[in-house]
């Protein structure tokens, strides 16, 4: 219905230039149910040649981000400026122009918002609707609509009518135009989500309403110190000749109001008095606001450094009252205090675990597959399969002197070094067998069932941490699934494995070869079966065949007696069924 014709003297596949910077947030290419194409650099119908009609944005995409952004510039800009002009006449009336031109350009952002509004696609089922017609329909159908109208309808033309004084650009007249504020507040929201510091956005949002309070309250306080005659009595405020001095008395009076601070002139007369009680009604009501949101931004902040670190005071408190101190207790401190100043998580699948599976693999993958690459076992697997594994390791931190395992302990996981250095102890729990550093693997011996193993599924040495470890720990049953799907990974351990076990005169070397010979009889046993399975096959199918072309044999004779049966008795004509002929005869 809407061919998509180039505009004259514009290239077709070329992007039109004001379109462009719309193209991350814009419809992509999809058709609305009137046939019209959302594709914001085709044209949508003959008579729109610049800007497609049916151009949509994605409210979580970065256009809509900025262009929220940009609206809290109008809507503060009423909120402040309004008030001012309306009760400090001067500054109204010194600046008309300017304040005209300023109205004027808020009405053009506040119906453009309008329009962006209707054009704003929303989630259905999880889908993002991009259909224009149905965009458009929802918007007018909200609570939003409405609202949004009347804070744009052109109240300031009611002064033009007749009894109404003549001033120009009446300010009061626009006061409509702070019900804008909802539209603020989203901004504020989307604003929080994104920053990468939202407590600081919190307290500077703050800020800004304790800001734009006291100069709301200043303003009051100014129109009421004019109406009761400027510098009559101490309370109010002076009749000083400039505007801005006027001004800031108004606003550091406000300020001592609405701060609690105190130490204002006492008021003289029954409106000086009722208007500073309620200021000070208001001051505590604020007050017991801003603490409570400061005290929350406070209690995030020790939070979220106590959801990535585990917190010393419990296991200190569980030490003290179990009568445990000295080297052990301080120990414990010494790892906590570790584990801050180095950054190390050893819970972070708790920190991540509200992720969805894909999600968290990506995540763990790209914090830790630098140092999974690290481990030479490692090094050859592609990176989908480490995405996989990465998920099954768990970190753990070990202190200094501390036992990742002991000889004789069942094995039930493996480790691999991310980084520190391990002594493999004789059984003496002195002599250094060797030192492992980063990039190596240990305990795996235990877990994966070398021929001649005479440990079993035993701990073939001590594993000391000589200072601080920090190791990914891999579960028996994580490690049996991994092995099962790449056989080389497990000939290169099973391999390390025996070379130590020899070492440690831990293998049996007579088991070992009859385990290897009994293997050997197994899968000649098992290629004999299959080659006898094989034969068996081969005969069934020529049974088979035999068995079908005899049957088939067998039915054409049928077939043919039956013929000849007819013939000599003379009925029927050959072509009734079988059975119901059998059954005549
Ligand atoms: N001499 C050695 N050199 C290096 N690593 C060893 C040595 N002896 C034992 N290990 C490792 O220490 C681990 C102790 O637990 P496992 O027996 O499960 O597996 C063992 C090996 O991985």
């Amino acid at each position: 219905q809407h061919p998509a014709e180039p505009s004259p003297g514009h290239p077709r596949n070329a992007p039109y230039p004001a379109l462009e910077p719309l193209k991350s947030g814009l419809s992509a290419g999809q058709r609305d149910p009137k046939g019209g194409c959302s594709d914001p650099r085709s044209l949508c119908s003959p008579s729109c040649t610049a800007i497609p009609r049916n151009w949509t944005l994605d409210p979580a995409g970065d256009w809509h981000y900025r262009w929220i952004s940009l609206m809290v510039l109008p809507i503060l800009y009423n909120w402040v400026v309004l008030i001012l002009r309306c009760c400090f006449p001067e500054v109204q009336e010194a600046h008309t122009g300017l304040w005209q031109a300023l109205d004027g350009l808020s009405d053009a952002l506040y119906l453009l918002d309008i329009a962006v509004h209707c054009h704003t696609g929303f989630l259905e089922d999880g889908i993002l609707v991009r259909d224009i017609s149905r965009t458009r329909r929802r918007y007018l159908g909200s609570w939003t609509f409405p609202w949004d109208v009347m804070a744009v309808l052109p109240t300031e033309l009611l002064c033009l009518l007749p009894g109404v004084p003549r001033v120009p650009g009446v300010p009061a007249a626009r006061a409509n135009r702070c019900l804008r504020v909802p539209r603020l507040f989203e901004a504020f929201d989307r604003c929080e989500t994104r920053t990468g510091w939202p407590n600081v956005f919190r307290m500077a949002k703050l800020m800004l309403y304790l800001l734009l309070g006291i100069h709301w309250h200043g303003c009051l306080y100014f129109a009421l110190s004019a109406h009761l005659g400027l510098g009559v009595d101490p309370w109010v405020c002076p009749s000083s000749a400039r505007p801005l001095r006027r001004y800031l008395h108004s606003f550091y009076f406000s300020t001592l109001v609405l701060t609690t601070v105190g130490d204002t002139p006492t008021p003289q007369r029954e409106e000086e008095l009722l208007f500073l009680t309620a200021g000070f009604l208001l001051a505590v009501l604020g007050f017991a606001t801003i603490t409570g949101s400061i005290s929350t931004v406070i209690v995030n902040l020790s939070s979220a450094s106590t959801a990535f670190y585990p917190d010393a005071g419990p296991v200190r408190r569980y030490l003290r009252a179990w009568g445990v101190g000295g080297r052990l207790a301080g120990r414990v401190v010494r790892w906590h205090q570790h584990l801050r100043a180095q950054r190390k998580l050893p819970a972070e699948w708790e920190v991540l675990q509200h992720l969805p599976r894909g999600l968290r693999a990506e995540v763990a993958a790209s914090v830790h597959l630098e140092a999974l690459r690290r481990v030479g076992l490692f090094r050859s697997w592609e990176h989908g399969v480490l995405r996989q594994l990465v998920l099954r390791l768990r970190p753990q931190v070990f202190g200094p002197g501390e036992f990742v395992c002991r000889r004789g302990d069942v094995g039930r996981e493996m480790y691999f070094i991310r980084e520190g250095r391990l002594a493999v102890v004789a059984e003496d729990g002195v002599t250094q067998l060797a030192v492992l550093g980063e990039g190596l693997y240990f305990g795996e011996i235990s877990l994966i069932n070398i021929k001649g193993n005479t440990a079993g599924n035993r701990r073939t040495a001590n594993i000391l941490s000589i200072g601080y470890s920090d190791l990914f720990c891999l579960g028996k049953e994580d490690l049996a699934e991994v092995l099962a799907e790449f056989p080389c990974a497990r000939a290169a351990m099973e391999a390390k494995g025996r070379e130590l076990l020899l070492r440690m005169g831990q293998l049996d070397t007579g088991a070992e070869a009859a385990a290897l010979a009994a293997e050997a009889e197994a899968r000649r046993r098992l290629q004999g079966l299959e080659v006898a399975l094989e034969g068996l096959q081969t005969r069934a199918a020529r049974l088979l065949a035999q068995l079908e072309a005899s049957a088939l044999r067998m039915a054409l004779r049928v077939q043919r007696l039956e013929g000849r049966c007819c013939r000599c008795c003379g009925t029927g004509t050959g072509k009734e069924p079988r059975w119901g002929r059998g059954r005549r005869m």
